[in-house]
């Protein structure tokens, strides 16, 4: 295509939106007039669906659940005044909370005030708090944040270690919409721990966000913490940035909560048009479905040209993999649907993998995040007449173009800041695009049935675990490996008996292993009372 038919299909396809000073720019994707009209069809019925879903429908068959994360920030929506009330009463809880924190009027028995926070969760009870805090935390904010997100002890301590001095002032937020995921409560319980050995009253430190009677909540209200949270069962973990999990967290390090649900509102009003030219999320969702030919052909790159973004990808790897990478569609076909995302930020990645992008297999399309703002103030020059900023942005420009000329299409989503109404925004059309997304290629965007295999495994190796050590215990001398599986009457799991002994083994537990290590065969295990 000729620079003026280039120039011409930029001016065509780009959307704008005025309140939010957002574009949305698709002209560097290769479909054609026709692709977009013969997709037509498709969209209404994305768009009824839609309609359906805020109508309070159940959207979420498998679970039968509605799902209602649009209602978060227009309760107005809500399908019933229950919900509106439990909404409003929601965000109105949060900010008596916080208000109270930082008028001191909830404090920690033995310091002033509050200093820090310990963010306990995982997936959708992480990912967005996490993006959000490092898209927006002031650079001093009130009350700093620390996130453990996974049951790695190593893990653990770093954070432990890093507050030790400051856990009599440290506020620690349990997040789980089930109540019921172990690494979590694995957290909560260590933390737990660390408390008790400062001789600190762990309760007067805790809060949680969870579903209402939820284990989590109910161990909350028996130990007497500070304040629960309700998860309303109509909020999918990885819709729920803009529920408790997401905005306690936020007003809590200073971020402006209302800010972040007025620009997803606004973001949710704009994507309701029913008119794919019109609505930046169906935008979105059409080039997607044409870069992965409606089956996950290709992969979706964000890039981000701004530092504060950098979780942006991560937070969007759950959001669009947990809710499109499907094995059946509604209809019960098998489909193993899905699209890939990965990414990191721009121009840090153009010297890593990006020449890939440029050179190697074309299995990927790109979607630049390009914020207008370089900083708060006036940059310097690096070079005559050039800044920093200015470098970023030729960067970014710099490498649509290159991909463009080797056939790579991408996208630019443009703010005018990284602020939290464009933050806000983002995760709204984001949300939307997924959902659209899953109705063109007929899945059940809001459920994640695949993840149950490997917990129900996880449990199931426990299990085995402590079969094993029974086993260890009661024998009279060293066993080898199938010696063990046998006792435990499972020869099948030998290999996960082997790796169970050399875990136990590596960290104290009291089994010794004898042989050579790298012939599992001659290994023989005792076990040892420490
Ligand atoms: O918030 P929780 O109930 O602890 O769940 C945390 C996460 O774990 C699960 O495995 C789901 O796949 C995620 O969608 C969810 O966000």
């Amino acid at each position: 295509m000729d620079a003026a038919a280039l120039w011409q299909r930029y001016q065509d396809w780009l959307y704008y939106n005025e309140g939010l000073g957002l574009y949305l720019d698709i002209s560097r994707m290769g479909f054609d007039d026709a692709f977009a009209a013969a997709l037509k069809p498709k969209f209404d019925k994305a768009f009824k669906d839609m309609a359906a879903l805020e109508a309070g429908a159940i959207a979420n068959p498998d679970e039968n659940r509605m799902v209602g994360h649009y209602w978060l920030r227009n309760p107005d929506l809500a399908p019933t005044p229950e919900l509106k009330q439990e909404i409003v009463e929601g965000l109105a809880q949060i900010e008596r909370f916080v208000k109270e924190v930082q008028n001191r009027d909830i404090k920690p028995p033995f310091a002033p005030q509050f200093t820090d926070i310990i963010s306990i969760g995982i997936g959708g009870s992480a990912l967005g708090p996490q993006f959000v805090a490092e898209a927006l935390s002031p650079d001093i904010p009130p009350l700093a944040i620390h996130f453990i997100d996974n049951t790695d002890p190593a893990g653990i301590d770093r954070i432990l270690n890093k507050i030790k001095d400051k856990l009599a002032s440290t506020l620690v937020i349990t997040i789980s919409k089930s109540g019921g995921t172990p690494e979590p409560r694995n957290g909560m319980i260590e933390v737990q721990k660390a408390f008790a050995a400062e001789k600190l009253d762990f309760a007067k430190h805790a809060v949680a966000i969870t579903g209402t009677d939820s284990k989590l909540d109910k161990l909350a209200k028996s130990e007497g913490w500070i304040d629960s949270f309700p998860m309303a069962d109509w909020v999918g973990g990885r819709t729920s940035e803009l529920s408790a999990v997401g905005l306690l967290p936020a007003a809590l390090q200073g971020i402006d909560i209302r800010a972040m649900l007025d620009g997803a509102k606004v973001m949710d009003e704009a994507t309701r048009i029913p008119d794919i030219k019109n609505n930046p999320a169906a935008l979105l969702a059409m080039s997607w479905y044409f870069a992965c030919n409606g089956r996950g052909e290709k992969d979706m790159v964000v890039l981000p040209y701004k530092d504060s973004l950098l979780l942006f990808s991560r937070y969007l790897q759950q959001l669009v993999m947990e809710s499109i990478g499907k094995q059946e569609d509604l209809d019960g076909n098998t489909v193993h649907q899905g699209i890939a995302v990965y990414g990191n930020k721009g121009s840090t990645d153009q010297h890593a993998y990006v020449q890939q992008l440029r050179d190697g297999v074309p299995n990927f399309f790109l979607t630049f995040i390009e914020v207008l703002e370089d900083r708060q103030g006036i940059s310097p020059e690096v070079e005559t007449g050039v800044t920093s900023g200015d470098y970023l942005s030729g960067l970014l420009q710099g490498t649509r173009q290159a991909l463009y000329e080797n056939h790579r299409d991408s996208i630019t989503v443009t703010i005018p800041q990284v602020n939290p109404r464009t933050v806000g925004a983002l995760i709204a059309l984001y949300e939307r695009a997924v959902g659209f997304y899953g109705s063109l290629v007929n899945v059940n965007a809001y459920h994640q049935p695949g993840v149950e295999a490997g917990k129900k495994a996880a449990a199931a190796v426990l299990d085995l675990q402590q079969r094993v050590l029974q086993v260890l215990k009661d024998a009279e001398k060293p066993l080898s490996v199938s010696e063990i599986a046998k006792k435990a009457g499972k020869p099948e799991q030998i290999e996960t008996i082997y790796k169970t002994l050399r875990h136990l083994a590596a960290n104290g537990r009291g089994v010794v292993l004898e042989g050579t290590l790298g012939q599992p065969a001659t290994l023989t295990a005792s076990y040892k009372q420490n």
